[in-house]
């Protein structure tokens, strides 16, 4: 029903923990960012309710999901559940996105039949080999390109040559960069054979939505 590599054009992520920064409560936010969001032209949101400060009740979880996948199915734009495979099922969402630290990825594919998209977190070169004739898995998120301030667990970050040397090594899959990926790096991870970006900062903190956007897509 996507193109998954149009998909992962400006791929956003967010919970409430990303948004904290505004007047009203971070359900609140996070929706009102989300819409601002969707009207300017992302092209998939992933639900991510993670780290300090994040919800921990599971009906608050499931209904601030819900509310959240409604309005991307009012823009027609794929909606993700991070981590949690059974919220994503339960939600019929479009995907799900994964780890190393995750659950293993065949037993995902598996479980998932078919019915999510799927995407898998990519550290460093050997990650990237083993998983790339996977079937079922249908992109990589590759990072952290620069440091992050929005996961305290990220791995050291890895700059642009992992990017580089998973397309050296003839690597098909459609690749999404994330970690610490601001407006001004698009254009050079772009030319490296990314199809997309993978941000929540840049675009919860952004003080001009329509302008972060269009210059992250452009
Ligand atoms: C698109 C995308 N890429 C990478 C990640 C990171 O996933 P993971 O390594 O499992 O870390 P957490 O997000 O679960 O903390 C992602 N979420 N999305
Ligand atoms: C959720 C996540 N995963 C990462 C990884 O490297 O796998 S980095 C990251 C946080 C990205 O947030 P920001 O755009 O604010 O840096
Ligand atoms: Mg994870």
């Amino acid at each position: 029903m996507f193109n998954v590599k149009e998909m992962l054009g400006v791929y956003f992520i967010a919970g409430t923990q990303d948004c904290l920064h505004l007047e009203n409560s971070a359900q609140e936010n996070l929706l009102y960012i989300l819409e601002e969001a969707l009207k300017n032209g992302i092209t998939c949101f992933q639900f991510r309710e993670k780290g300090k400060n994040c919800l921990q009740n599971e009906r608050e979880i499931f209904e601030l999901a819900k509310k959240a996948q409604t309005l991307c199915k009012r823009y027609n734009v794929p909606f993700f559940i991070n981590d949690n495979i059974d919220l994503a099922l339960k939600l019929k969402a479009d995907g799900i996105h994964i780890g190393q630290d995750d659950k293993e990825v065949c037993e995902v594919v598996k479980q998932i039949q078919g019915k999510l998209l799927l995407g898998l977190s990519i550290n460093n070169l050997e990650q990237a080999l083993q998983a790339k004739d996977i079937e079922g898995i249908d992109y990589f998120g590759v990072g952290p390109i620069y440091k992050t301030n929005s996961k305290s667990d990220a791995k050291p970050s890895v700059g642009l040559d992992l990017i580089k040397d998973i397309r050296k090594q003839n690597i098909k899959k459609p690749l999404v960069a994330i970690g610490g990926i601001q407006e001004a790096h698009a254009k050079n991870i772009l030319e490296c054979g990314c199809n997309g970006l993978a941000i929540i900062s840049a675009i919860t903190k952004s003080k001009d939505m329509e302008k972060t956007i269009h210059n992250l897509k452009n």
